[in-house]
């Protein structure tokens, strides 16, 4: 693997579900090392259905899963897979399965082969690195959905994975919440792909934007460059970001 090799590259993936149509046809992406990246599409269009795909939990009609420059052909490598890219669910309650905070958050250490008091104290400072010392006994089911969502991505930080899949992070998060994402996400040394429908917060958190279309994933340029419409001073005038 070189520096320019991609931490993961889908090559000619196609799926539907059974008895339907394809939802992903001969589709190509590749995550250099380092990419900041968001996805947009309609409903529907198959975004979460690729993300599930490169982490082994969905299997394509055919094409090939590379992590690394390697094709991923064992549920072996789709664990090394998945502890370097860091998927965080678009529901919480598909990420945290323990009844407190701190055995969801330390589950993927110990999971990794850490001690009980390692995965123990990576939990608490990932938690603390997140605003979220004091969680760690507090019972998940019973938290509302923004802290659910920052336990989840806590859970997942706390493998140190080098990139972050997020599948529709924002949704149902109240402004603060939304701010205090938007602000861990920039802190953070690591590639990033964002599925969202959250222009806003695509333009402050990646650099370049893919448009998932006819089963595909095609570049539709950089953020900062990017004519939208969303919520803004500028109302619904489409308008640059930097204006
Ligand atoms: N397990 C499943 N069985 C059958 N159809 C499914 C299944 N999961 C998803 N689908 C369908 O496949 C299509 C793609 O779904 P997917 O969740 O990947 O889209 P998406 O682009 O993430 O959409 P959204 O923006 O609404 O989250 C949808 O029509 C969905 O109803």
């Amino acid at each position: 693997m070189t520096d320019s090799t991609p931490i993961f590259e889908l090559r000619g993936v196609s799926f539907g579900y059974p008895g339907r149509a394809n939802i992903l046809n001969e589709l190509d992406f590749a995550l250099p090392r380092g990419a900041r990246v968001g996805i947009i599409g309609p409903n529907g269009a198959g975004k979460t259905t690729m993300a599930h795909i490169l982490m082994g939990l969905v299997k394509p009609t055919s094409g090939r899963i590379l992590f690394r420059g390697k094709a991923v052909e064992s549920e072996d490598g789709f664990v090394a897979l998945r502890k370097a890219v860091g998927l965080l669910f678009q529901n919480a309650e598909d990420q945290l399965i323990f009844p407190t905070v701190i055995e969801d958050v330390a589950f993927g250490p110990l999971n990794a082969g850490k001690s009980a008091s390692e995965a123990k104290d990576i939990a608490l400072r990932t938690l603390a690195s997140l605003g979220l010392s004091g969680f760690e006994h507090r019972v998940t089911h019973k938290l509302s959905g923004g802290e659910k969502k920052l336990v989840s991505l806590a859970s997942v930080l706390a493998m140190d994975p080098e990139a972050l899949f997020l599948d529709e992070p924002t949704n149902a998060l109240d402004v603060d919440t939304r701010e205090r994402l938007v602000s861990i996400l920039n802190g953070l040394d690591k590639a990033l792909i964002i599925i969202s429908h959250d222009w806003d917060f695509l333009a402050r958190t990646t650099h370049d934007i893919y448009a998932m279309r006819n089963g595909r994933v095609t570049f539709d340029g950089e953020t900062h460059a990017h004519q939208h419409i969303h919520a803004h001073v500028h109302g619904t005038t489409p308008h640059t970001h930097g204006e």
